[in-house]
């Protein structure tokens, strides 16, 4: 048996205690930046979820013509082809072997955005799956504020509403072919997703039954060369589609993950793990996901408001951690950096954008400002 993530499955139900379940979902994510939620088919109807797996297989099989002609824009939205991502820059020699879908917001039904005709007719549904991720998001980030002791509690609910104005948040349906005959599957040379942590605050992840690959980073070990010199590697653990205790339910639980906006945010106390997508290895160990044919995956990353400021959160505990923090690094002499002592306090988009120019390696985009954002956001990133 693979030594498998150990990441807790929680069960959100409005029957619940909902301190309770706020506690759980913390602390988790806190500590392992992961976890799951039960399916019970309550949040998100699992004929929605059936649905939405059967829309985005039908389009990747469309004609690649329609799907070129929908090419990702500056906007992130929009198909985006294989190898033309790539996740871990500093480790890969090709980009990603995979395929991406981005969905913007939709009006009414209707996309904002060129779609291929192949998938026209399914608009009004793809839009309702959406709004149900978008509907579990501002549960989750209620529950989240209750469980961090948010003054008021849902001050993460309201920086995500709709209303407040546009976001970066996306659905996106991602397909993973299977390696073709000659394909090196190392994963230096070759992965489906590179490492990497997301960008926003929630991300929920809908993944099928016998299609594993996804790992999280669990640490480094320090390794030492034959010349004395040390390396650290890091350590992966796959992630089951099916945990213990999850067999019998209608469907595999939703993962849900902290994104790096929400750990900056949270001065680094809820985690933003990181994470990939590595070929099957005649299985991962894990019973019955023993899957070497194609993958799909249907992600939602969840971002606030553009223009939500990223200032101190209005909790106890977030702050009594940052100070925490403040006085461990003292001690050991090293430099404190306190993202809040930024003259501007950074937006949701000026967050974004950093992390774009990072991404495509566009630094002649970068400003001064977002140099100094980076470098607090290393800080931050240094997954203790
Ligand atoms: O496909 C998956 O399981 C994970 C995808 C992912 O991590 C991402 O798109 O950010
Ligand atoms: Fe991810």
């Amino acid at each position: 048996m693979a030594n498998t993530a150990k990441i807790p499955v929680v069960d959100i139900s409005d029957e619940r205690n909902q301190q309770e379940v706020a506690r759980e979902l913390v602390d988790a994510a806190i500590k392992h930046g992961f976890v799951y939620i039960k399916n019970t088919g309550k949040d998100i109807p699992v004929e929605a979820i059936d649905e939405a797996f059967e829309i985005s297989k039908r389009l990747f099989k469309a004609p690649l013509s329609e799907k070129q002609a929908c090419s990702i824009q500056q906007n992130n939205r929009g198909w985006s082809a294989m190898h033309y991502e790539t996740l871990d820059p500093a480790t890969q020699r090709v980009g990603d072997y995979k395929e991406a879908f981005n969905f913007g917001d939709f009006v009414d039904g209707k996309a904002q955005q060129p779609i291929p005709p192949t998938i026209a007719p399914d608009e009004a549904r793809i839009s309702y799956f959406r709004d149900l991720c978008y509907n579990l998001t501002l549960k989750l980030n209620t529950l989240l504020g209750i469980g961090l002791e948010v003054d008021p509690f849902d001050f993460f609910t309201r920086a995500h509403l709709r209303s407040a104005g546009p976001s970066g948040s996306i659905l996106r349906f991602l397909y993973y072919p299977p390696p073709a005959p000659d394909t090196p599957t190392d994963n230096h040379a070759n992965i489906r997703a590179g490492a990497h942590s997301d960008y926003g605050s929630l991300t929920l992840l809908f993944r099928l039954r016998g299609q594993p690959g996804l790992e999280i980073c669990t640490g480094t070990t320090t390794m030492t060369n034959p010349d004395g010199t040390t390396i650290e590697v890091q350590n992966w653990a796959p992630v089951p589609v099916v945990p213990p205790g999850t067999e019998n339910d209608p469907a595999p639980p939703i993962l849900i993950n902290i994104g790096d906006l929400l750990s900056y945010w949270t001065g680094g106390l809820l985690r933003s793990t990181v994470h990939r997508v590595v070929f099957p290895k005649g299985g991962n160990g894990i019973e019955g996901e023993q899957d070497a044919g194609p993958r799909y995956s249907i992600a939602y990353f969840c971002h606030p408001y553009g223009g939500t400021k990223l200032g101190v959160v209005p909790s106890e505990k977030v702050k009594e951690y940052v100070e925490r923090k403040e006085r461990d690094q003292t001690a050991k002499g090293l430099a404190v950096v306190n993202p809040y002592a930024e003259r501007k306090v950074m937006t949701a988009d000026e967050h974004l954008r950093m992390r774009y120019v990072r991404l495509f390696g566009k630094d002649d985009a970068a400003t001064d400002d977002d140099r100094l954002r980076a470098s607090y956001l290393q800080l931050y990133e240094a997954k203790a």
